[in-house]
């Protein structure tokens, strides 16, 4: 049963120069999102692990990285060692994706597989009972604003029957174009994170976009099947 809507705030659409102040300013969230791109397996470039220790010595907001490179199974538990709480890589980039998971706890953190808008859920079967958490994205990864996906919501169901099935309950998290808009439906349709980069950090007051993102989400709660 979930017992609340966790919002993540996107640091992607922070204003990097004043790091310190735009996480103050989200400390109602339940996680910090930290997008890393390397402009390989992404086109943009953002941040390392030391990003991840300067969120850390800045905030007492868990850190939810969101791992877009392509070689985490060199790199992932680098972060974890940074400080991160949850450590999510892509299975589209993932050699030996079961070693990858063990390694991220080995080191400290939760673990969490990624999912593009073009690669199936049953890509999940095979390691989901490992996976602290499961991270639908809703846009092509790569950049901050862009248009939610419609069919992830159908995404998004298949992770929560498979997770069922599986008599497990990790994180759902969906990443890309979440928002007021379309929190309810998500939440009803098995999420129970949802990221916001544009749509927190695009408003003056930070504390009362996550607020509205999550007294949204919660009317999706009690439409649950
Ligand atoms: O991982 C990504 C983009 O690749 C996201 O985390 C974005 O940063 C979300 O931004 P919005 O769509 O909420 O503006
Ligand atoms: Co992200």
């Amino acid at each position: 049963m979930l017992e609340d809507v966790m919002i993540a705030p996107s640091i992607l659409s922070a204003d990097i120069a004043n790091l310190a102040a735009d996480l103050d300013a989200i400390s109602t969230a339940d996680y910090v999102h930290v997008d890393v791109m390397d402009g390989h397996f992404v086109p943009n470039l953002t941040f390392g692990p030391n990003v991840v220790k300067a969120v850390k010595a800045n905030t007492s907001v868990p850190a939810d990285v969101h791992l877009m490179i392509s070689n985490p199974d060199e790199m992932a538990a680098e972060y974890a060692k940074a400080g991160a709480d949850i450590v999510s890589f892509h299975i589209e980039a993932a050699t030996h994706a079961h070693r990858i998971v063990s390694a991220i706890h080995e080191a400290g953190a939760k673990a969490g597989i990624v999912i593009n808008p073009a690669t199936p859920v049953s890509s999940l079967e095979a390691i989901i009972d490992d996976l602290d958490l499961v991270l639908v994205m809703s846009v092509n990864p790569g950049f901050g604003g862009q248009k939610f996906i419609p069919n992830s919501l159908r995404k998004v169901s298949q992770v929560r029957a498979l997770a069922r099935e599986h008599g497990v309950s990790p994180i759902i998290e969906v990443d890309g174009g979440c928002s007021a808009a379309n929190a309810a439906e998500l939440i009803e349709a098995g999420a129970t994170m949802l990221v916001a980069g544009s749509a927190v950090y695009g408003k003056v007051d930070r504390a009362a976009a996550i607020a509205e993102i999550r007294e949204a989400g919660r009317a999706g709660i009690a439409k649950r099947a």
